[in-house]
């Protein structure tokens, strides 16, 4: 089919060199041939250098449904005074049974505001002012030869009742002016758009025409390079515990020892967390190389049996279950190793505040929300006599950056924190409060056998990557979001994440 357009229009040039096609859409028209392929093949020609083009623009009329019913039967005023001269009076249930309920409703509001039918008790009646009147609309619409795309008088007058009406609309029709082009010939010669194997083999490449390069046409989209959601907003999350002030720990190793997972944090060796159904233990390297010794002693009397203030938890602390590898069961190995080195750094303590995004790993029944690993956000701040009220404010500011104004505190138990807060926010995207953390201070036991200063207070919070980016791409399955299930195209297009930062401070 664009073949055939194209030999017509080839075939249609070659008889004088200044043979032009004035206009494509009635040359199509006259050829019998598609204009919208004719277009197509003319722009084809047109890369190749056989036709010039020049492109036009037209206006014209398009009539509404209702306007061919006019151009047919007459306008609905000249049907309602017809009937009423015809009969001389009329119901209007007559009149509608007579031309039907439209035609009743705009004929007769018509015929009332130009007075030729009036209200005579319950019927219509003709004025008889008028004896014959005429179809103004049905001639306007005849005039204007509506759908004749060869507009080129346009009455203003006519066309103004018309519109009003909403019986037509101008629309523009775009069409070209096709003449002989640089490289015209009267048949188009295939030519080659890649060099193939079999043109080298037999030489036909010395003879075969090749397409020139287009050098404007756009280039195939590149693929690559896209961030997955959950790493555009931890890209955000850093963005804004930088702004807050915390440092970045080191979260490069899954693999941690029972020891700092949760010795360290005061997490007695029988706790059921402890167990395999919990947590996934490595089998090769099966136990941990070393652990700091000193400190390792004094995790161990804190368990057996106490220090600052405490009894402890007064059972065997045996070293076999500390040693024991795993895939960290949460970023809080990784703040317990953090603040162990911040005791024991030269120069003694310093006030610091830290942060880490990154995966952790627990032995859970997959379902819709949950798989064996996940991403933890954790913030902590250690500095001299903190209170709840500082968590409570950091706590707030954190999320009120990320949207989420109105927080709710609940207690909780943690076996490294007093006091421990569950975390509850209003989303306004769900509209419910939905439990977004954990919080809490470490206690004195999991402190004080790093080295801490006795009036150092550290305050920490955890929260899960997923579930805000879950919330905020609207994505109700997790496995839409992390695994293979993942659709590549909906990382493509998932928009840059940004959180409208609300916060007062
Ligand atoms: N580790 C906790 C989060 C938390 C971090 C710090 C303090 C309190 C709680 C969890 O896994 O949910």
């Amino acid at each position: 089919m664009t073949e055939a357009c194209e030999n017509a229009v080839l075939q249609y040039l070659s008889t004088s060199s200044d043979a032009t096609i004035e206009d494509t859409f009635p040359w199509s028209a006259s050829q019998n041939l598609d204009h919208l392929r004719v277009i197509g093949a003319v722009k084809s020609l047109h890369t190749e250098g056989y036709v010039a083009t020049d492109e036009l623009a037209t206006s014209y009329f398009e009539p509404s449904k209702e306007a061919l019913q006019i151009l047919k039967d007459g306008s609905q005023e000249i049907l309602v005074f017809k009937a009423l001269t015809e009969s001389g009076k009329l119901s209007l249930p007559e009149l509608q049974a007579k031309v039907g309920k439209d035609v009743a409703k705009i004929g007769m509001g018509n015929c009332m505001r130009s007075k030729w039918i009036q209200k005579d008790g319950g019927d219509l009646v003709p004025t008889k002012q008028f004896e014959e009147v005429n179809d103004e609309v049905q001639d306007a619409l005849k005039a204007l030869e509506l759908g004749n795309y060869a507009q080129d008088s346009i009455d203003e007058k006519l066309t103004q009742v018309l519109k009003r009406r909403k019986l037509i609309t101008l629309k523009t029709l775009k069409s070209l002016k096709v003449a002989r082009g640089a490289s015209y010939a009267p048949e188009r010669v295939k030519k080659a758009a890649d060099l193939t194997k079999e043109m080298l083999d037999s030489g036909a490449w010395k003879t075969t025409p090749f397409k020139p390069y287009n050098f404007s046409t756009l280039g195939e989209k590149v693929g690559g390079g896209y961030l997955h959601p959950l790493l555009k907003v931890r890209a955000e999350f850093r963005k804004i515990l930088m702004e807050m002030g915390f440092e970045e720990m080191p979260t490069n190793k899954w693999v941690e020892s029972s020891f700092w997972n949760f010795d360290s944090l005061f997490q007695p060796q029988s706790h059921p967390a402890r167990d395999a159904h919990d947590t996934f233990f490595i089998k090769e390297p099966a136990q941990t190389i070393s652990v700091p010794e000193e400190y390792y002693e004094r995790v161990k009397t804190m368990h057996e049996s106490g220090g600052s203030g405490s009894i402890g938890y007064r059972y065997d602390f045996k070293r076999e279950e500390a040693m024991k590898n795993l895939l960290r069961t949460h970023t809080t190995a990784v703040s317990s190793q953090m603040l162990y080195k911040l005791a024991n750094q030269e120069g003694g303590f310093q006030p610091a505040r830290y942060y880490s995004i990154d995966r952790v790993f627990r032995n859970e029944t997959m379902d819709a929300t949950h798989l064996c690993e996940f991403h933890q956000v954790e913030g902590l701040v250690a500095d001299y006599d903190l209170s709840l009220g500082d968590l409570i404010g950091t706590i707030e500011t954190f999320f009120n950056k990320i949207g989420i104004t109105e927080l709710r505190f609940k207690p909780a138990f943690n076996p490294y924190t007093e006091p421990s807060m569950e975390i509850f926010g209003y989303h306004p995207d769900l509209k419910k409060w939905t439990e977004i953390g954990n919080s809490g201070m470490f206690r004195p036991e999991m402190l004080a056998p790093m080295g801490l200063p006795e009036n150092v207070r550290v305050i920490a919070w955890g929260l899960s990557l997923e579930r805000p980016t879950m919330i905020k791409y609207r994505i109700k399955n997790i496995r839409d979001l992390f695994g293979h299930k993942v659709e590549m195209a909906r990382t493509r297009t998932a928009p840059i994440c940004r959180f409208d930062a609300v916060a007062k401070d």
